[in-house]
């Protein structure tokens, strides 16, 4: 059956026709996101849910997501969705970080303008017939400090177009790099110079504990009088009740706000104020952008949900559509790694090695290495996913070592996973080869070559004559099909193992009893 999408906001037709041009199931319900109640009752039917920022994504919604795979925004600010609580449900939020940039740093300029030019006021001035022309004096923007807080990739496009107006732009970002201030042509500032220093304030950075009311009293009284501060980023970044008092005393000449503390904002002591430009969250309200983030979100969901090619996703490493196909085996031969080792593990686990030697280094070890948790922790917890499982290693204080090496040994690709344990490490290492198939090619340091089928037997002995007659006569007495039998022994009458395919699964007696054959001193079992 064909994964099916649910688009709860109002999204451009774009996206829904991408959808079923690639073979998905669409449902388009655009006003969806404000009815809890139905979006919970109908949810747990979608593979994907497509959203803009009415859809509020809960932990009570995604807890009733079964078949949920991934959240898709079309736009950049996911703080409509509880990321936590999809992760650890493994299911993957994408967003779409460049698709509205220009669209908002445009609607922050036309915030500045409107504001040094009192345009709504002017505006509402004039059709009441009142032509109060002495009344709207106005600045001129040319010349003056425009301070940027947050410059990525919306600051940085305000800050471009406001060299372009001839403003001088001072910016504050902890993240941004000398070398990037310089071919942005901004002038990387500390904050409290910023606010001394500006006549203009843009914020453009997400809402985070460390952002949240970065602009309130304390701050505003070390602004320059007659500042004008503009909000197209997050509501909470600026204490709506420090501002309305800075702009009844004048101390701020002006605020164009897009984003309120409370959305919708109905009502809000801002609306009273002449002083102030506001606007419904319209920030990505354009036509270009709105098909920019329809199309791109539905083009990283289909991938997704058709090709397991993951991009823009907050919560799992990329994976290229052009990457999926080549990644795929070595994604299963980690899983499989990491399960085969997850299987034997019985007491606490500490540390997980992951060794990547040939072209293997050189691929996406980081979504192999989530492949290889996800084969770990699946004995314990079965429910983890690629998505989950780092997180959950993370929970669990499981500390993760990736290594790659790039040159060659025997094998073109080899991957080695161990597994730590506050009594032991245990090794086992495979390779794809060109037919596409993970094999086993090393446990315990042993050399050997096998695939893994669904129901194993997993044998550790003496390497003494007569144990494979013994083991070869039991499952043939319990009516039990060899399928494949491999052997490997660390040197003649050293350490051996055997890892043995059957043909149906293996009850508990039929393993109590392999393990009670002269010279098995450990028999497993183990299902792919
Ligand atoms: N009004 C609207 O309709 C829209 C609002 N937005 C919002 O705009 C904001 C910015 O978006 P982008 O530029 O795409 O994000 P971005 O991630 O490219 O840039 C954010 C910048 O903020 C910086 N930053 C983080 N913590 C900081 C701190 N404590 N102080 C100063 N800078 C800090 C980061 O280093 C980064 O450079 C987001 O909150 C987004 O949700 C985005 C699109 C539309
Ligand atoms: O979808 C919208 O209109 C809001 C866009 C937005 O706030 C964002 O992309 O962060």
């Amino acid at each position: 059956m064909a994964p099916r999408v649910l688009i709860s906001d109002k999204l451009s037709k774009t996206a829904v026709q991408i959808f079923k041009d690639r073979g998905l199931d669409v449902d388009y319900q655009p006003d969806l996101g404000k009815d809890k109640e139905k979006l919970l009752a109908i949810i747990g039917e979608y593979d994907g849910l497509a959203i803009r920022s009415n859809t509020k994504v809960t932990e009570k919604v995604i807890a009733a997501a079964k078949n949920l795979r991934v959240i898709g925004r079309a736009g950049i600010g996911v703080d409509n969705v509880d990321i936590p609580a999809a992760t650890a449900k493994g299911i993957i939020v994408m967003n779409t970080p460049f698709g509205n940039s220009i669209t908002t740093a445009e609607h922050a300029i036309a915030m500045m303008f409107a504001l040094a030019r009192q345009l709504p006021e002017a505006d509402a001035s004039t059709r009441a017939g009142k032509w109060e022309k002495n009344r709207f004096m106005g600045v001129e923007i040319t010349g003056k400090t425009l301070g940027v807080i947050g410059c990525g990739n919306i600051g940085s496009i305000v800050a471009d177009r406001a060299i372009g107006l001839k403003m001088r732009v001072v910016a504050y970002d902890p993240f941004l790099s000398d070398e990037r201030a310089i071919d942005l042509g901004v002038e990387k500032v500390e904050l409290d110079q910023l606010f001394r220093r500006a006549d203009f304030i843009t914020l453009h950075t997400p809402l985070t504990d460390k952002t949240r009311g970065i602009v309130d009293a304390a701050a505003i009284a070390t602004m320059k009088d007659g500042v004008r501060i503009i909000n197209c980023a997050r509501g909470g970044l600026v204490v709506e009740a420090d501002l309305v008092e800075a702009l009844k005393s004048g101390k701020v000449a002006g605020a164009g706000i897009d984003v309120f503390e409370v959305e919708p904002a109905t009502e809000n002591p801002l609306f009273a104020l002449p002083n102030v430009v506001c606007t419904p969250h319209l920030g990505a309200s354009t036509t270009e952008a709105q098909e920019n983030v329809a199309l791109q979100v539905a083009e990283q969901m289909a991938d997704y949900l058709m090709k397991g090619a993951v991009v823009n996703a907050l919560n799992m490493p990329s994976i290229s559509a052009e990457e999926a196909p080549r990644l795929t085996p070595f994604v299963k031969l980690a899983e499989l790694l990491g399960s085969f080792a997850g299987q034997l593990t019985e007491t606490g686990l500490k540390a997980i090695r992951l060794e990547y030697e040939g072209e293997v280094a050189e691929m996406n070890v980081r979504a192999l290495t989530a492949a290889a948790l996800t084969g770990v922790l699946k004995p314990l917890l079965q429910t983890v996913n690629m998505v989950s499982a780092p997180a959950m290693a993370r929970e669990r204080g499981v500390t993760v070592e990736e290594v790659r090496r790039e040159q060659r040994g025997a094998y073109e690709n080899y991957i080695r996973l161990t597994v730590i344990t506050d009594r032991q490490e245990r090794s086992v290492a495979g390779t794809v080869f060109a037919d596409a198939k993970p094999r086993i090619i090393q446990i315990k340091g042993i050399n050997m070559e096998a695939e893994l089928g669904p129901h194993m037997l997993y044998i550790t002995n003496q390497d003494k004559p007569g144990f494979i007659g013994r083991f070869a006569s039991l499952l043939g007495q319990e009516g039990i099909n060899i399928a494949t039998f491999n052997l490997g022994r660390k040197a003649a009458g050293e350490d051996a193992i055997a890892l043995v395919e059957v043909d149906e699964p293996i009850s508990d007696s039929v393993i109590e009893r392999v393990a009670a054959l002269e010279g098995v001193v450990q028999a497993k079992r183990l299902t792919f």
